[in-house]
């Protein structure tokens, strides 16, 4: 009981502090190693139970990361796609869990595309409270800071920047999934103001919107829980807003680990 009460006051102090975000983002970009080699190259997807595709990639991947979160912060567990895919959805934990997707948007990344990413976020109290999104093929990171300290970008390798959402312009610009017909596309950019929308796979569309590209990511259909915790951590640290139908900020810990509709929002 004691130790365990010690592994959370050292969580919370490494969140505080932002220590944690930026080790999260070494480990991000570690699994981004593993998973470089099998772009481009004709590694075999297989598909989940869901109809989703899976490859060695996404698995090594994931196991790297879960190795990493465990030696520095043992004792907080973590909900992860590919174990939830093999070996069904844990028990809801307690008051701080992690959120891993280790690859998200695979569909693209079979078909070797650009956006695809690495994804770690830290729940607390059902609340996304820091994220770090890794873009491999781009070799840019995203990450939430301290505690009320803004958000940041790098390329690997090189110092942080800030980044800030955009005022919303006369125009905004919306991001979508690659997920629909453009009709409903049209209709969906049309419903949250947005004349223009662009089709990106992954939670790539959070970051872009947290550096102050696009203003909105509007969602109708369902996603997991682990494609949104990481890049709504950064987006909100970042000045945006992640909504649920309801008009609240969307919430984790929810039945089977699924989000329903939401709108992601920059200025
Ligand atoms: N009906 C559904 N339920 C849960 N997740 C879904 C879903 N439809 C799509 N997704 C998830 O949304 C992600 C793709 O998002 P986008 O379309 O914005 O690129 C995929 O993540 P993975 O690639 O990690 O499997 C996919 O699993
Ligand atoms: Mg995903």
């Amino acid at each position: 009981m004691f130790y365990r009460s010690r592994m959370r006051n050292r969580l919370s102090e490494d969140l505080a502090s932002g220590v944690l975000a930026e080790a999260l983002a070494d480990i991000a970009e570690e699994a981004a190693a593993v998973i470089l080699p099998f772009w481009r190259t004709d590694v075999v997807a297989t598909t989940k139970a869901d109809d989703s595709p899976v490859t060695l990639a996404d698995q090594q991947a994931e196991a790297l990361i879960l190795a990493r979160l465990a030696e520095r912060w043992p004792d907080i567990p973590a909900v992860a796609e590919e174990a939830v895919a093999e070996h069904g959805a844990p028990e809801r934990p307690g008051e701080w869990f992690w959120l891993v997707d280790p690859l998200d948007g695979t569909r693209g990344f079979v078909q070797g595309r650009e956006s695809f990413t690495v994804n770690i976020g830290l729940i607390r109290d059902d609340a996304p409270v820091a994220g770090v999104v890794t873009a491999p093929a781009t070799r840019t990171t995203w990450r939430s800071g301290a505690s009320g300290g803004g958000a940041f970008r790098r390329r690997f390798g090189d110092p942080w920047q800030a980044v800030r959402v955009r005022e919303r312009p006369a125009a905004p610009v919306a991001l979508l999934s690659h997920s629909m017909t453009d009709e409903e596309a049209g209709r969906l950019a049309g419903r949250h103001g947005c004349t223009a929308w662009q089709g990106t796979d992954s939670s790539l569309k959070f970051c872009l919107i947290a550096e102050g590209r696009f203003d909105a990511y509007p969602r109708s259909g369902p996603t997991s829980e682990w494609d949104t915790a990481a890049g709504q951590a950064v987006l909100e640290a970042a000045g945006g807003r992640v909504m649920a139908e309801d008009g609240q900020p969307l919430r984790y810990g929810k039945p089977g680990w699924l989000n329903g509709g939401f709108v992601a929002l920059g200025g």
